[in-house]
């Protein structure tokens, strides 16, 4: 059976897409895919979906290999082999409030997307703060008054920026990673080793 690799969706599925093809694979039955979420080149099958759902079809053993950021991995701690870093989907966690808002004394209140990450940031600085789960646009958060600040992704700043934010501080780095599911990189071996081996040696897309 060839190996099934499962791609999260969106921007890392675009950024891989480009790695993939720059190290000479085809990419053109994936580019050409519509709205399809299983598709088949020569070699492998790909499956796409959001991030953390790839960490648990890589769990399963459903896909051998995912792709998936790096916060992912921290914030779900998922039990997967984290094999390689990709020279992708790089960005920074950050801690981010209005300019010149106020930054109260009392206890805060810190909206995420990723609540583990964020408890362990302040519990690491011995501060105890109230956390909002935010699934997106976290970055509405203070200027709505739902939050004293957020905990996210920051890649270029602009969101910050558009949105009259500032970083108070950066405490992570990420990339993309290639993780694989434990087993798989017995049973699949040899059917994996070169593209692993590839993925390792590729140069960083630009
Ligand atoms: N602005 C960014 N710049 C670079 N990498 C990013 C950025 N935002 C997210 N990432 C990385 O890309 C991964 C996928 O992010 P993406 O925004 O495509 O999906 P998501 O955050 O899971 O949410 P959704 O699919 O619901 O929009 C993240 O887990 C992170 O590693
Ligand atoms: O520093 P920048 O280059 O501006 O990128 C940062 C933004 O990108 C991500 O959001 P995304 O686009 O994934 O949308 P989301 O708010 O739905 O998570 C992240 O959550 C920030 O909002």
């Amino acid at each position: 059976m060839k190996p099934c690799i499962a791609l999260t969706k969106g921007r890392l599925e675009k950024q891989f897409l480009e790695y993939f093809q720059s190290l000479g694979f085809d990419i053109q039955p994936l580019v050409k895919k519509g709205r399809k979420l299983r598709v088949d080149t020569e070699d492998f099958q790909f499956v796409f979906a959001k991030g953390v759902d790839v960490t648990t079809y890589v769990e399963h053993g459903i896909a051998d290999l995912g792709i998936v950021g790096e916060d992912v991995l921290t914030e779900f701690q998922p039990d997967v082999f984290n094999l390689l870093p990709l020279p992708f989907g790089q960005c920074r966690m950050a801690l981010a409030a209005e300019a010149g808002g106020k930054w109260p004394e009392r206890k805060r209140k810190i909206a995420s997307k990723y609540p583990n990450i964020t408890k362990e940031f302040f519990r690491l600085k011995g501060e105890s703060v109230d956390i909002v789960k935010l699934e997106g646009s976290v970055e509405l958060a203070p200027i709505l008054g739902l939050a004293d600040g957020i905990v996210d992704i920051v890649e270029t700043g602009t969101t910050l920026k558009e949105n009259g934010l500032i970083i108070k501080e950066e405490f992570h780095q990420y990339t993309a990673r290639c993780i694989a599911n434990r087993s798989s990189l017995k049973i699949k071996k040899d059917c994996l080793t070169p593209l692993i081996e590839a993925l390792q040696k590729g140069e960083a897309v630009t």
